[in-house]
């Protein structure tokens, strides 16, 4: 039985700029539950690593408005808590890798201790448990010598090697979700799969719920359970892996799998980019996002934002063609009608 761990309801997240107002994050939605593995997908400045940065609410204070929404995990509203309060919950309950490991590594401190620092601050355990704890993480994430590691400085590991450490950080304290942004893409490929096993191995052994975000659909197919598919700050579809790889229903996500090398070489089809790029945040209109890129756009699309349409209780997606009102003469065959 599915057990939700984190909800997200109706988020909206703008930014104040020198330029305007940007709103990067439009009502999204979306629920985690216990030990599965969410993936945030969607081109560059869709809001995936807002959406997480917002969670873990280490957004700047100074131009960030969250205007609507609210982040329950555990029965918690995490956009309320205290400040000290959220960071109990950062580290020891959801944590965060980024793609550059350097983001949470200080340079000038040996592994060993900062792997500690959360263990003691979170876990209060004696500094020589600590210790012995870190060693078990080092080892669990396979870095070799894993004793004689403690002692060095990051500087003296690989980028892959680093990014273990860094996951072993994020782990040691058994967070409940672990919320991974783009964690491999800046490692060569062998290495990259090394770490996705790594965290798949982890995720099993301790029962952790992952949301991975991510451009690269390859990672999803191999990662997700469940996937959102996210465009100019909103959710515009979302299902089972299967039902967003298969059942594909937005042309943006349709879009996505025909860019995709790997799927298109399988069903031997042409690599079709989806062109234009994604609209800019400052200056939407009063229609869909998507509507400028659209191939099978019709005039509502232009004028109204096209609502959720839920096509069954894990299949959701934001697009007129599968709006009840839209007639199924307008649906065409390669994104097909789930109505
Ligand atoms: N601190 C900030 N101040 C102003 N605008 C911001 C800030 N952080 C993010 N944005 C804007 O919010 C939008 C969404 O950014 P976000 O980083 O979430 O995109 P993304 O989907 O994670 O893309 P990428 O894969 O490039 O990281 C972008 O237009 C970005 O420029």
């Amino acid at each position: 039985m599915t057990e939700e761990i984190l909800a997200v309801n109706n988020l909206h997240v703008s930014f104040k700029t020198q330029t305007g107002t940007v709103t990067a994050i439009r009502g999204v939605n979306f629920k985690l539950n216990k030990g599965e593995t969410l993936a945030i997908v969607g081109e560059s400045g869709s809001g995936k690593s807002v959406t997480a940065k917002t969670i873990m609410r280490l957004l700047p204070k100074h131009n960030t408005l969250i205007s609507e929404g609210d982040i329950t995990y555990e029965g918690r509203d995490l956009l309320n808590l205290s400040l000290s309060d959220m960071q109990k919950v950062r580290g020891s309950e959801i944590a965060m890798v980024f793609q550059d490991p350097m983001t949470s590594l200080n340079p000038t401190m040996r592994i060993g201790k900062q792997i500690m620092e959360g263990l003691l601050k979170h876990q209060h355990l004696s500094k020589k448990v600590a210790k012995q704890k870190a060693l078990e993480m080092l080892e669990l994430v396979g870095i070799p010598n894993a004793k004689e590691r403690l002692e060095a400085y990051p500087h003296q590991f690989s980028g892959g090697m680093r990014q273990r450490v860094v996951i072993a950080m994020a782990l040691a304290c058994n967070p409940r979700i672990l919320i991974a942004d783009e964690p491999t893409t800046a490692l060569d490929v062998t290495i990259q799969a090394q770490i996705l096993q790594l965290m798949k191995d982890l995720q099993e052994k301790m029962d952790t719920a992952i949301i991975l975000i991510t451009h690269d659909l390859g990672v999803v197919a191999n990662m997700a359970d469940r996937v959102a598919v996210m465009y100019a700050g909103e959710i515009v579809e979302q299902g089972t892996l299967d039902e967003i790889f298969y059942q594909p229903q937005h042309p943006y996500t349709l879009g996505l799998l025909r860019s995709m090398p790997n799927l298109s070489a399988s069903r031997s089809e042409p690599l079709i980019p989806i062109p234009g790029s994604p609209p800019d945040l400052a200056t939407l209109g009063t229609g869909c996002p998507f509507a400028a890129r659209c191939p099978y756009t019709m005039k509502v699309c232009h004028d109204f934002l096209p609502e959720h349409t839920h096509l069954n209780e894990s299949h959701t997606v934001m697009c007129w063609l599968q709006d009840a009102r839209t007639p199924l003469t307008h649906i065409p065959e390669e994104v097909g009608s789930a109505k």
